[in-house]
Order: structure tokens, then C-alpha cells, then sequence
């Protein structure tokens, strides 16, 4: 492989699933060396997973990378977004941490919602209304259920101020990420006190906002580190903000993200406030926002279905009449948190391979709805719909989304935006570019564009009907869970 033109710069995914880490070419984008280690995922009524999983994971990708890794000049961290990790005063976790697919919060987050003056004053102040992934209901569920953990917590942390800490022993956190904690005022961008005094959690225990562009500290003077010492760390961000910069995203321009959770984004002049809780109004990492809307159950739920049918994830067969609502882990779009799978119009000629892509329309479905809610009035409907995520790679999800969208959906290339984007952040610390500028030169958005075809309406009203018709079978739950 060629020597590199520029310095080099390390991105990092730490996702549900895995961490991704990849070396990049800060002059050309090009990625020099790459690495990906696996973590686990509690199963049970809860999703959580030790923190300190995530860091061997890292240390593990990073040594996959080989000495590249070494001679960064800069690095950068994007996580999963919400999680609540707790620390103790020698900053280690307190329990493990409590992840965004965690639903047993969703009592506190009515609560919480009610309390301080319903949806439409958490919209305004947050620029979301809390469901049970944000940060701030996964605190009210711990101090209602474990007292004792809230009380040795010296710390409080989202994932990927977690890792960053790890790098440079500062604590510190960026406005993308900060804005999904359900703490953090979108109107004056700083930690809001009234609501952090509602729920009990002393101002004093959260990481310092780092502004874009900024510094978030060096890598500490550590034998045990995977990098040398002195090596420049970005802010980093939640993992959506970090692949809009991976993007180079401007306004108008839709995101469908298929991972463990499903998301629709875009990258918005205005601050978003959506008193339908739908769309959580979220910063972006640079200084404007990032209206999403995501889903609990798209890969992993859809795989599941395939698994429990004998099926390849491509063995979908077309003509399906049956509807399946994929809302294994409890939903959040649509917010049906108490919600298990459900499955109707089955035949006696009803084909696994069909019941296969009804999975796939039904999560699908729930990212669509969405869709018009996170784009500003005035984006262009006919735009290319950027599919990125695990599930970018595979057929039935892309030919799903533009049957169900009747888009054009644009696949790109490259295949860790996340990372991308982290490392793009980490490139712009060197150069003083804007981040999304950097990914822009890279072309990282750059990939086959699939025609636009007709919508398909007809499965798109059935699955609208028998989610409408379902509502008190999917609000109530299923008897002990
Ligand atoms: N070729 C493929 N076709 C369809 N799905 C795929 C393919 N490769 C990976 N996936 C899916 O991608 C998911 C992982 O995507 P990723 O975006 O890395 O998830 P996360 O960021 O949530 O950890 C897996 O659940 C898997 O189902
Ligand atoms: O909760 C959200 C967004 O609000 C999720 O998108 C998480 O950020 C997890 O992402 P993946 O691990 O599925 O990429």
C-alpha cells in the first residue's frame, strides 16, 4: 500500500453490536487500516452492557490496525447515543450501563413528560420529548430502582464520553450527544438546571460541553494506551451526528441508517421542536441540528425473523398480504414501548419467504412515517435517500426502501460512515476545516444511486391500518414482560 499524502487520523464506531476503528489519509480520505471487535448486549427485560467491554473492544480494533494506529496525529470517538454509563470515584463503572434500546424507563420517561409541564414544554426546552431511550428516564429509573448505585455515582457519562475520558482523563462530551441525554436546553445549548434538579443529578457530575472544533484534550502519558501520547482528541458525538459529518450532509439531503436501531435524519437550519414526540430534535456535531426519528427494531429484528424461519436474510419472495409489525424489543417509533412482534393475514398459501419481506415492510414502515417529519418543509421530495448501516449492504433492505419510498435511494461506497465521520472530525482538528467539508473532499457520500419506482401504496395503508386497528394490543404488552 502507498505511503500516505497527509497525516493520519483515527475514527472510531462504537456501536450497540461493535467497534469499528479505522486509520484514514487526512489528505485524501483514503482508509489506511481498519479493525472491528464485537461486544454483548444483555438479553432479558433489559439492554445493557459493561463499558469497560468497550474499551477492550477498541484497544482490539485498534491493534487489528497495526502501527497506523500509532502514528495518528488526531483521533475521534463516535458512540452510541443515550446510554447511561455511571462512574464511581475511581471511574469505574458503577453497574453496567443502561443502553438506548432499554425500554423498562418508560413509566419514568410519562412521568418525567407529565411532571414538568407535558410534551410541549419538553419539545421546547430539550427540542424532544423523552421516550425511554433518553438518558435523563434511564436516571429516574435507577434512582427509583437501585438508590445505592445513584448514590456511589461520582460520574456521569454518555458511551462515547466514556472512551474519550479513557484517552485523555478529562471528562468531556460534545452538543450532538449531550443533546440526546433529555438534560441538555436546545434554546440556550447548555445543561438545563431545572430539569437536572427534577431528577436529582448534580450538574457537577456531567462532562464539560466541548464546542465543535475544539480540542477535547491529548492522549495521556500511559504505557497501556493505543496511541502515543500527546495525539490530538476531538470531541466526538453520538453516532447519527457522527455519520452526517461522515455524509458531508448539507440540508435536504435524507438519511435512512439501518443498524440495530433504525434512524431517519437530516441536517436542519432550525431548531427542531416536535411536540408529537416523534421526531427527537437533536444538535448536530457542528453547530446547526439534526431532526431524527428512530426505530428499536430494524437489523437485528428482521435477522431474527429469518432465523425463526429457516431463511437466508435475502430469501424474501414477493406478494406478501401479511403484515408483520417486527416491535420484538418493545417500539419507539411509533412509541409503543410495552409492544411485542405481531403478525396478521396469515394464509394457508402464505409463503415463509413472504412473511420474511413482511418483516422487512413492517420496519421499514415505521422509518417511512417519519421520514416527511425530519426533513425541512422546503427539501426537495425527489432527493436520493441515503441508506447507510449494516443493512445498506443487503438487497431485500434496499429494494424494500425504495418500494416503500418510491426515492431514489442512494447506497454509498464507503461502508463505516460512522467511523468516517469521527475521523473527518478528527482531520478538521488538524487542518481547521469543517468536518463535513473534509468528508466532502474525501467523497465519502459517493455510491450507486437505485431509479425511483412507484410507491407502493396498497402495503403501505395495510400496514397503517393494522397498526391503527392493533393500538390496544400494542399498548398493553404481553403478559409478563
Ligand atoms: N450484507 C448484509 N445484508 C444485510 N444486513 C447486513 C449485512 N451485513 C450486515 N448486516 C446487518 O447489519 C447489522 C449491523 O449493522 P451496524 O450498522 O454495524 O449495527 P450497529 O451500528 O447497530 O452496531 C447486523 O445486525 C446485520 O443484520
Ligand atoms: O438511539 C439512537 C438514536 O436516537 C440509536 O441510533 C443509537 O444511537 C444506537 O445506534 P446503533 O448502534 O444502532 O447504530
Amino acid at each position: 500500500m502507498s505511503a500516505a499524502e497527509g497525516p493520519l487520523v483515527v475514527g472510531v464506531d462504537s456501536s450497540t453490536q461493535s467497534t469499528k476503528a479505522l486509520v484514514v489519509d487526512a489528505a485524501t480520505g483514503r482508509v489506511v487500516a481498519s479493525g472491528q471487535a464485537p461486544h454483548s448486549v444483555s438479553s432479558g427485560a433489559g439492554r445493557e452492557s459493561d463499558p469497560r467491554q468497550w474499551w477492550d473492544a477498541l484497544c482490539e480494533a485498534l491493534s487489528q490496525c497495526g502501527d497506523a494506529a500509532h502514528e495518528a496525529a488526531a483521533v475521534s470517538v463516535g458512540g452510541q447515543q443515550h446510554g447511561l454509563v455511571t462512574l464511581d470515584d475511581r471511574g469505574e463503572p458503577v453497574r453496567p450501563a443502561l443502553l438506548w434500546n432499554d425500554v423498562r424507563s418508560a413509566p419514568q420517561a410519562r412521568r418525567l413528560t407529565e411532571e414538568l409541564g407535558g410534551a410541549k414544554f419538553w419539545a421546547e426546552r430539550t427540542g424532544s420529548v423523552p421516550a425511554a431511550s433518553f438518558t435523563v428516564t434511564k436516571w429516574a429509573w435507577l434512582a427509583e430502582h437501585e438508590p445505592e448505585a445513584v448514590s456511589a455515582t461520582k460520574a456521569v457519562r454518555l458511551p462515547h464520553d466514556y472512551l474519550t475520558e479513557r484517552l485523555t482523563g478529562q471528562g468531556t462530551t460534545d452538543r450532538g450527544d449531550a443533546s440526546g441525554t433529555g438534560w441538555w436546553a436546545s434554546g440556550t445549548q447548555a445543561y438545563d438546571e431545572e430539569i437536572l434538579a427534577h431528577v436529582g443529578l448534580d450538574p457537577a457530575l456531567l462532562p464539560r460541553v466541548v464546542r465543535p472544533g475544539e480540542v477535547a484534550g491529548t492522549v495521556r502519558d500511559s504505557h497501556d494506551l493505543p496511541f502515543s501520547k500527546g495525539t490530538l482528541v476531538a470531541p466526538g458525538t453520538g453516532d447519527n451526528a457522527a455519520a452526517a459529518l461522515g455524509l458531508g450532509l448539507r440540508p435536504g439531503m435524507p438519511v435512512m441508517s439501518l443498524g440495530t436501531s433504525g434512524t431517519v435524519y437530516a441536517v436542519s437550519r432550525r431548531r427542531p421542536a416536535d411536540p408529537s414526540g416523534t421526531v427527537a430534535g437533536f444538535a448536530d456535531a457542528r453547530g446547526d441540528w439534526l431532526p431524527l426519528a428512530c426505530t428499536l427494531n430494524c437489523t437485528l429484528a428482521v435477522d431474527r425473523v429469518a432465523t425463526l424461519l429457516g431463511l437466508d436474510r435475502e430469501a424474501v419472495e414477493p406478494g406478501t398480504a401479511v403484515t408483520l409489525l417486527p416491535y420484538l424489543d418493545g417500539e419507539r417509533t411509533p412509541n409503543l414501548p410495552n409492544a411485542s412482534g405481531l403478525l396478521h393475514g396469515l394464509r394457508h398459501d402464505t409463503t415463509a419467504g413472504q412473511l420474511l419481506q413482511a418483516a422487512y415492510d413492517g420496519a421499514v414502515h415505521s422509518l417511512l412515517g417519519a421520514l416527511d417529519l425530519v426533513l425541512d418543509e422546503d427539501a426537495d421530495p425527489s432527493a436520493p435517500l441515503l441508506l447507510i448501516g449494516g443493512g445498506a449492504r443487503g438487497t431485500a433492505w434496499q429494494e424494500t426502501v425504495r418500494r416503500l419510498s418510491g426515492r431514489p435511494v442512494q447506497v454509498p461506497e464507503a461502508k463505516e460512515l460512522v467511523a468516517l465521520g469521527a475521523a473527518a472530525q478528527a482531520a478538521g482538528l488538524l487542518t481547521g476545516e469543517d468536518p463535513a467539508a473534509v468528508a466532502r473532499r474525501w467523497d465519502t457520500a459517493a455510491g450507486p444511486v437505485l431509479d425511483a419506482v412507484e410507491r407502493d401504496e396498497e402495503t403501505l395503508t395495510r400496514i397503517a391500518g393494522v397498526l391503527s386497528d392493533a393500538a390496544p394490543l400494542l399498548e398493553r404488552g404481553t403478559a409478563g414482560s
